[in-house]
């Protein structure tokens, strides 16, 4: 007997369409699963990579334009918000008739741009201090340059905020190893440079300022070296990884007496630099107030590096990386200043769709009001109760595999089980979006104008930071959602020791209330374990159940489990990436991802067994020969169909903690007996690992 349900039905023509069965499954697995998929869907022009999860996104894209353009009488005013912000943004004829005038009527506020105004030196040079302007394009532009100064929660009190005072965490050009600027940097590189001389060329003619080419070249070739010497001076992301490195607590006043900076003789003044953020959000600070400083080698570093430089390649460099984020919401001689270097760096030839970069905007911006949107028009409640089963049973899953684990002590195991048991889990969206009074309130103090996109730009801007900021004399709220709704993707926070899945990826082929549980469990049951095992992987271990930094494991549990994930390490280093030049995966970068990968997909699988084993098999599925254990396999590869143009595949390689997603299949399966149990694959073949790495 087959089942012939519609949801059956629907499921079973999508993995036909998506598979290649000519491949010989203990071969490649991910060209088995993804053969179909990879030959029917080219990457659009727009994007630089192209996935499941991007037609999953562009689906919720055209969801999200139909509910914001929609006139709804009497409705919450947040709701009317959103509207007006998207509609402001979709205004293309009057952002085009605005042309510069909003940039250039603020560049003022931010102490103006050098190489696109004349007189700078006697108009700001003189007053100029480096703390305005840092203080002034954080607190107003949420802007972190140069020093990132943050209220975060603090990772030995998740109850509480406090000041962070990080290293510059972004660069124009993604990552510092583009400023080699040679072999696949190049084009960038030149781009680049190109982009910045391009945009204040056009702010000069605007302004009618005469243009001296060779004397602006000089000054754009002045402002990269200076982004290339800070880009040196950070610290590395593998630095980076070990939490207890990152935590060193001190008094604010330590910092003017151990970290000197200095530039054209003026020495930073730590507390006056504070206080110029803090002030805005009335809020004092003393010197004796504890703050975290993440990046103390970073800082002594970069006063070597501000003694090569002049106030002036300092403003131009700090003005350049606002304003070269800021053309995207301009009239199109702007935008397409930036259009050589957007295709330098992802290869893409076209831009998304003005209607779908607004919506996308809208929602990165209002996500409780856009969330409300979708979830009224996209969500079904049962999905909730179905995923909560599902959790559980994953939950109890990666339980008892800790009792098998020989590498981990029972003082331990015990620890670990506590901290499994407390692990929250939030589904859907939070109940607070559904009622107006409380989204109302939530964007009370923003008013948008339907005229002005580039000013509801700045409120924005302004607004998130203001609330980040103010974070820092209250206490901690557990209850509020940190990810919106209408979000297809999952996440795990360490120091909330919680397991997020919004609305958004509660949808086939993740999951379907209706589709058979083997494609659920391969699916969203895969996420669930990846997401629980963050909580015991890299980073995730070192926050206790209630999300406090502290090393809980032995000492011995903690080496033993270094050991085996080093297994994972090397083997995914030995995975060469022939679209990235060939480059080797960082099998350190993504180790994390991977032990998470190869947990979620053994707990997924082995929750679905005790499925079985309560309810019965399945029907099998029309027109596709396969057991559903096999099936459970199919939906997961699936997943993770996607390709890469090959700019993005070497950003990918450099910057993505997650492994290329074909990796992430063939290695989580490679170290899965039971996969090759479910195909039948002998020892020899591709997708059994001859040394089978497992940590979870
Ligand atoms: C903040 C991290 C959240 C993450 C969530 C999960 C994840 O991997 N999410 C996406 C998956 C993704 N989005 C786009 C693409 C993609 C597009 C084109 C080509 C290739 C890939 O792949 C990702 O962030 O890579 C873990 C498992 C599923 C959800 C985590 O927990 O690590
Ligand atoms: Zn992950």
């Amino acid at each position: 007997e087959i089942c012939t349900t519609a949801d059956c039905t629907q499921s079973a023509s999508r993995l036909i369409e998506n598979m290649d069965a000519t491949v010989d499954p203990c071969d490649n697995f991910y060209q088995y699963a993804c053969g179909g998929w990879l030959k029917k869907n080219i990457i659009p022009e727009t994007s630089s990579r192209h996935s499941t999860f991007d037609i999953l996104r562009d689906d919720l894209e055209v969801i999200l334009k139909g509910v914001l353009e929609k006139t709804v009488e009497r409705e919450a005013a947040a709701l009317t918000k959103a509207k007006t912000l998207y509609k402001s943004c979709i205004n293309e004829s009057l952002i085009e008739l605005r042309g510069g005038s909003p940039l250039l009527d603020m560049l003022p506020d931010i102490f103006e741009w050098p190489m696109a105004v004349d007189n700078w030196e006697d108009d700001y040079g003189k007053t100029w201090r480096l703390e305005d302007v840092i203080a002034r394009l954080n607190e107003k532009y949420g802007t972190q340059l140069l020093v990132n100064f943050f209220v975060g929660t603090d990772d030995r009190d998740s109850t509480s905020y406090i000041i962070h005072f990080d290293q510059q965490t972004t660069l124009g050009l993604l990552s510092r190893d583009y400023y080699v600027c040679e072999g696949p940097y190049a084009e960038a590189c030149r781009a680049y440079e190109q982009f910045m001389f391009d945009l204040a060329k056009l702010i000069r003619s605007d302004r009618r300022l005469d243009i001296n080419e060779t004397h602006m070249r000089e000054e754009v070739t002045r402002v990269v070296d200076l982004e290339r010497d800070i880009a040196n001076a950070t610290d590395t992301p593998e630095d980076r990884n070990n939490p207890v490195l990152l935590y060193n607590k001190m008094e604010l006043g330590e910092l003017n007496r151990n970290f000197t900076l200095e530039i054209d003789s003026q020495i930073f003044n730590w507390s006056y630099f504070t206080a110029k953020i803090m002030d805005t959000v009335n809020i004092s600070v003393p010197e004796s107030e504890k703050i975290i400083n993440y990046s103390p080698n970073y800082y002594r570093r970069l006063n070597f590096v501000l003694a090569k430089y002049t106030k002036r390649d300092l403003q131009n460099y700090m003005v350049w990386r606002f304003a070269m984020n800021m053309v995207v919401g301009m009239s199109r001689a702007y935008r397409d200043t930036r259009k050589a270097f957007r295709k330098a760096l992802s290869g893409t030839t076209s831009e998304v769709a003005v209607w779908r970069q607004c919506a996308l905007y809208v929602n990165n911006n209002l996500d409780k009001a856009v969330g409300r949107l979708y979830v009224q028009e996209a969500f079904s409640e049962k999905s909730k109760e179905l995923m909560e089963e599902m959790i559980k049973d994953i939950r109890e899953v990666f339980i008892s595999n800790l009792n098998d684990l020989t590498w981990m002590d029972e003082e331990t195991k015990k620890a670990a089980e506590e901290k499994a048991r407390a692990i929250r889990e939030r589904i859907g969206y939070s109940e607070d979006i559904m009622d107006d009074k409380y989204l109302n309130n939530e964007y009370k103090d923003l008013s948008y104008s339907a005229e002005e996109y580039f000013e509801n730009i700045l409120e924005n801007l302004e607004y998130v930071q203001k609330k980040r900021l103010r974070r820092l004399r209250v206490k901690v709220n557990k209850e509020e959602w940190l990810i919106g709704a209408a979000v297809i993707n999952a996440f795990y926070s360490a120091n909330f020791n919680e397991i997020v899945f919004p609305a958004g990826i509660l949808q086939p082929p993740f999951f379907s209330k209706d589709q058979p549980k083997s494609l659920n469990y391969g699916g969203i049951g895969m996420v669930i374990g990846h997401e629980i095992t963050h909580g015991f992987d890299y980073i995730g271990h070192r926050y206790d159940k209630d999300g406090i930094r502290k090393d809980w494991w032995t000492p011995d549990s903690y080496r033993k489990f270094l050991e085996l994930s080093k297994c994972l390490a090397d083997q995914y280093s030995n995975f060469s990436w022939d679209l990235a030049n060939g480059l080797h995966l960082n099998g350190n970068k993504t180790l994390g991802e991977n032990i998470a990968d190869n947990g979620g997909i053994r707990q997924a699988y082995q929750a679905y067994k005790k499925f079985v084993e309560r309810n019965g098999e399945e029907l099998p599925l029309p027109g596709i020969d396969l057991s559903h254990d096999q099936l459970f396999f199919l939906n997961f590869a699936q997943i993770w169909c996607g390709s890469y143009r090959p700019q993005q595949a070497v950003i990918s390689i450099k910057m993505d903690i997650h492994s290329p997603v074909m990796y992430r299949v063939l290695g989580s399966l490679q170290n899965f007996p039971e996969f090759a149990k479910a195909f039948n694959c002998n020892k020899s073949s591709n997708m059994v690992s001859d040394n089978i790495c497992r940590v979870f």
